[in-house]
C-alpha cells in the first residue's frame, strides 16, 4: 500500500526525469520492487485520438488543463488503498496517448515528476514531499532543443515556435510560482549528487519507520 508520494516539479527539460530515474534506478537496485515506484505526470496528457495530427500540435501542453489530472488524483488515491492502476502511456511523436498502458503497483513509495503537479491544489494535497528542480531557463531551452529533436520527432523551427508561443509564458504564469509550494529547491538538477543522495536517504528512513508499523 502507497504511504508516501513525492512529487519532483520544474520547467521542461529542467531535469526531473533525470533526477527522478536515477533516484529509482538506483534504490531500486537494492530494495524490494514493492518498496518503489515511479509514475510520469505526461503519461496523463489528456487522449487526443479523436483529433487529426495538424490539430494536436496547436495543443497548449504547459498550461495545466492539457493533463487528465482529475485520473491521476483518482489513480494516487487508489495507490493509496493498494491498488493497482494501468498507468497510460503517452506518445510524443503523436501527441496523444498510445494504445498500451503500464500497470503500477501501489509500492511503499512512489515518485512521480512533472512540470504541472504542483499546479492543482487538489493535486498538490497527494504529496507528502515536493521538490523543485530550478534550472535556469536558457539551460532548460538548449536541453529542450537537443532532446526533442533527438527523442521527440521535433524540428528547430516546430521546438524555437512552441517554445516562444506556449513554453515560456505557461512556465512564468504557472510553474515558477509552485516554487513556493516545494519543501525543498534543487539546484543542478540531474546531477546535483548531494541532492540525490539526501533523497535516497530520506526514502530509506521512510521505508525502515513504515516497514515496522506494518
Ligand atoms: N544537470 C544536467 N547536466 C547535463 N545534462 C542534463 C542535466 N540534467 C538533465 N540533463 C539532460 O537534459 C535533457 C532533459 O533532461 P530531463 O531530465 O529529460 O528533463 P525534464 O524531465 O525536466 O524535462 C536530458 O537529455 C538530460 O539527460
Ligand atoms: O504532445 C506533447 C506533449 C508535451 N509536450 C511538451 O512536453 C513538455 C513536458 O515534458 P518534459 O518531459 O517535462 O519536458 C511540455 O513543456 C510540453 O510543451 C509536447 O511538446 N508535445
Amino acid at each position: 500500500m502507497t504511504k508516501t508520494i513525492i512529487a519532483i516539479v520544474g520547467a521542461s527539460a529542467s531535469g526531473k526525469s533525470l533526477f527522478a530515474q536515477t533516484i529509482y534506478q538506483e534504490l531500486s537496485a537494492q530494495i524490494p520492487a514493492k518498496d518503489l515506484a515511479i509514475i510520469e505526470e505526461d503519461a496523463y496528457y489528456r487522449d487526443q485520438s479523436h483529433l487529426p495530427i495538424k490539430n494536436r500540435t496547436a495543443t497548449n501542453y504547459d498550461h495545466p488543463d492539457a493533463f487528465e489530472h482529475e485520473l491521476l488524483v483518482e489513480h494516487l488515491e487508489s495507490l493509496r488503498s493498494g491498488q493497482s492502476v494501468d498507468v497510460p502511456v503517452y506518445d510524443y511523436n503523436l501527441h496523444t496517448r498510445s494504445d498500451i498502458t503500464r500497470r503500477v503497483e501501489p509500492a511503499t513509495v512512489v515518485i512521480i515528476e512533472g512540470i504541472l503537479l504542483l499546479s492543482d491544489e487538489t493535486l498538490r494535497e497527494q504529496f507528502d514531499i515536493k521538490l523543485f528542480i530550478d534550472t535556469p531557463l536558457d539551460i532548460c531551452l538548449l536541453r529542450r532543443i537537443a532532446r526533442d529533436i533527438q527523442e521527440r520527432g521535433r524540428t528547430l523551427e516546430s521546438v524555437s515556435q512552441q517554445y516562444e508561443s506556449t513554453v515560456r509564458p505557461m512556465f512564468y504564469e504557472f510553474i515558477e510560482p509552485c516554487k513556493n509550494h516545494a519543501d525543498i529547491v534543487v539546484t543542478r538538477g540531474g546531477k546535483n549528487r548531494i541532492a540525490i543522495d539526501l533523497v535516497k536517504h530520506k526514502i530509506r528512513a521512510l521505508l525502515n519507520t513504515h516497514n515496522v508499523n506494518d
